[in-house]
């Protein structure tokens, strides 16, 4: 398979705070830093990069600042939320980046594009929340709020977390801009936290639309729109992994889109995390995509050489070459 040109790296919200979760901004900045420190690495290395984000923990706190304040302050939708986040976090992305390539003798232009992405208004998922959003909290505290009649679900190991809807993104509005960017050679930060969600009225007008969308879905329509051959999805784990917090738990290295749709199916990838992971690496293999890389931030560049990483290839291609790498 040839080597990785343009790829879209998608950063997970959880990459963006302390390890333990604290969303304190110099937590966030240093988290942002150490990202775009591995980012700067595949620049300055000649690959192309094409930047998305998550914004789950932060946007899922917005929202409760929002909340606490109602009474002094009158309270913003769930998609001026959004839009914050892609403010705050691409501004200190790009910051970070910026730094990263001049401290390597790579400088160029970077910027971040505030986006739109449009949902359907009557995606199902507007009345079946499913987005953790924010903070986790134990069983007893969530119970406080689910009784204030919040949507909470069980995250297992790290606790309960608040879950908003989360419609299918159909399009990136702004897709224009971006590619504009991006052929002049801006690195560019764009769909951060999925995109602003917008629906589309009666008149043919944009409105923003109380949801988050899941990044990882909205990273495949950019990974097309911009043309990457590959789609990288940065988490805080190193593989999607079979059997997860079992005894049993077994790290994937290269798997085709057949076998991990099967893995898949029968249930080996949590929803809300790893599973739209999965997902989203299946349907840009599936739709034309060269590979996908799931993996952790630190093992970016060793997940585009093919040695670390859930490589995810068509199925036709993993029939006829061989394992890169097994992870075991
Ligand atoms: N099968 C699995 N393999 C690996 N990680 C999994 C699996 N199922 C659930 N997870 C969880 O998915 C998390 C990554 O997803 P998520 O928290 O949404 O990350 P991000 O914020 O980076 O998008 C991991 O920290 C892990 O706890
Ligand atoms: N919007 C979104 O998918 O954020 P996370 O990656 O933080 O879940």
């Amino acid at each position: 398979m040839p080597e990785p040109r343009r790829v879209v790296v998608a950063l997970g919200g959880n990459a963006m705070t302390a390890p333990d979760g604290s969303a304190r901004p110099g937590d966030q900045r240093a988290a942002i830093a150490t990202a775009m420190d591995h980012v700067a690495d595949l620049v300055a290395g000649g690959t192309e990069v094409v930047l998305t984000h998550g914004n789950g923990p932060q946007v899922g706190n917005l929202l409760v600042k929002n909340e606490l304040a109602a009474h002094v302050v009158p309270p913003v939708p769930l998609d001026w939320c959004g839009a914050q986040t892609q403010g705050t976090i691409g501004f200190t992305m790009v910051d970070a980046l910026e730094q990263a390539l001049r401290r390597r003798g790579a400088a160029r232009p970077v910027a971040a594009v505030v986006t739109r992405t449009l949902v359907d208004a009557d995606d199902p998922a507007f009345t079946a929340p499913s987005k953790p959003v924010g903070r986790y909290l134990d069983a007893d505290e969530a119970a406080r709020f689910i009784a204030l009649g919040q949507n909470w679900v069980d995250q297992g190991r790290r606790g309960w977390r608040r879950v908003v809807p989360s419609p299918e993104p159909r399009e990136i509005l702004d897709a224009v801009a971006i590619g504009a960017l991006v052929a002049a050679g801006v690195t560019t930060v764009a769909a951060g936290g999925g995109g602003i969600p917008v629906i589309r009225d009666e008149h043919g007008a944009l409105r923003g639309v109380e949801a988050v969308l899941d990044k990882d879905r909205t990273a495949v329509l950019l990974a097309h729109l911009v043309r990457a051959d590959t789609l990288l999805i940065a988490t805080d784990v190193p593989n999607a992994v079979l059997g997860f917090g079992t005894p049993q738990a077994r790290p994937l290295g290269t798997v085709s889109t057949d076998e991990l749709a099967a893995y898949h199916a029968a249930g080996h990838f949590a929803r809300g995390s790893m599973g739209p992971k999965v997902e989203a690496a299946l349907r840009f293999v599936s739709h034309g995509g060269e590979r996908a890389v799931i993996t952790g931030l630190a093992q970016m560049a060793d997940g585009l050489a093919g040695r670390a990483g859930t490589i995810v290839t068509r199925s036709e291609t993993a029939r006829m070459g061989p394992t890169t790498h097994d992870p075991r």
